[in-house]
């Protein structure tokens, strides 16, 4: 494991603390505590990971495989269960490899979700991860509803030395992302990345303000590698799933975003959200700094959850 790789794991680490702490104590105290393997260690284990967010349907498929592997191994310490659940959390988080295509290929990623959730935070902080392995990057600022928006994407793309295009409060997004295309072909760029609005008037509005974008883009850039990311908030539970199905009502969702890892005991979400939605957490947000957002690796995740050293 490299350097970088190591700081990551105790990074991570930190940041799901609180997690680790809600659900994983919960486990520990709960494979100690039962002698045998009953329905009462069942129930409980359910109550565990769903008070840990990773949803009623994961969890019980989570619990179902491990009930079916317990009786076909004839196993009956509770304490032989652990790393058969941790590898049962792993399957259940499959989605197939993680790509990240447009680190290699001119991109346009469009950056979609509900306010406050981390929109601009994110793309700040992909700019310069970018811009840091030798991409020409170019942000388009689309979110010209929220009169802050443009001079605080504005103060990120100062800090990661990235050129910003619009952003002046009250102008058309649509117009926004054609200026913004247009300079990317002219000017030769890697990656566009695009910003837009959590809100708009009424979400009818900001669904085709959407659509709108995403046309744009198709017709003015055909050939550039397509990513459309969600941004969750992690602290937000279950709700994030609701949000991910509307938006995907619109965009193909390419990838996730999930934000504010750090301080939520809540951190099973993720779980949730690669089960339920078989969309790719491409990465995770622990942190306010350039440097807090991370690529995702759902084993890393779940050993850094289980506090598991795996060196590779
Ligand atoms: N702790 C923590 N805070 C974060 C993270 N990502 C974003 N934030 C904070 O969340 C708040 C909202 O972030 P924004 O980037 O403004 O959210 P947005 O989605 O662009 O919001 P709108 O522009 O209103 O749509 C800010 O205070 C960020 O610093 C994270 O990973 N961890």
């Amino acid at each position: 494991m490299g350097e970088e790789k190591k700081g990551f794991f105790t990074r991570l680490k930190e940041g799901l603390a609180k997690t680790r702490n809600n659900i994983v104590r919960g486990i520990d105290s709960l494979f100690s505590g039962f002698s045998a393997i009953d329905d009462e260690f069942y129930e409980e284990l359910e109550e565990i990971l769903i008070m840990g967010d990773i949803g009623v349907n994961a969890t019980m498929e989570i619990v179902s495989r491990l009930k079916a592997q317990i009786k076909e191994r004839h196993i009956r310490e509770p304490q032989e269960c652990k790393q058969l659940l941790i590898e049962g959390i792993k399957e259940q988080m499959r989605v197939g490899e993680n790509a990240y295509d447009f680190e290699k290929k001119q991109s346009v990623i469009m950056v979609i979700g509900v306010n406050g959730v981390g929109k601009t935070t994110s793309v700040g902080k992909l700019a310069g991860k970018l811009k840091d392995d030798g991409r020409k990057v170019l942000i388009a600022a689309a979110d010209t509803f929220r009169a802050a928006a443009g001079d605080q994407l504005a103060e990120w793309a100062r800090r990661a030395d990235v050129p910003v295009v619009g952003g002046s409060e009250g102008a058309d997004p649509a117009s926004v992302v054609f200026d913004a295309v247009s300079a990317a072909k002219a000017r030769g760029v890697d990656v566009l990345l695009i910003d837009t609005a959590g809100r708009l008037h009424n979400k009818k509005n900001l669904m085709e303000e959407l659509r709108k974008m995403n046309r744009i883009v198709e017709r003015e850039f055909p050939d550039a590698h397509r990513e459309n990311l969600i941004v969750l908030d992690g602290t937000t539970g279950q709700n994030a799933l609701v949000q991910a199905r509307e938006f995907g009502e619109v965009a193909d969702l390419t990838g996730i975003i999930l934000t504010k890892m750090d301080g939520t005991a809540k951190g099973g979400i993720a779980v949730a959200i690669q089960s339920e939605l078989r969309v790719p957490v491409k990465y995770i947000g622990v942190g306010e700094t350039i440097d807090d957002l991370q690529k995702f690796d759902s084993d890393e995740f779940v050993n850094a959850l289980f506090d598991v050293r795996q060196d590779t």
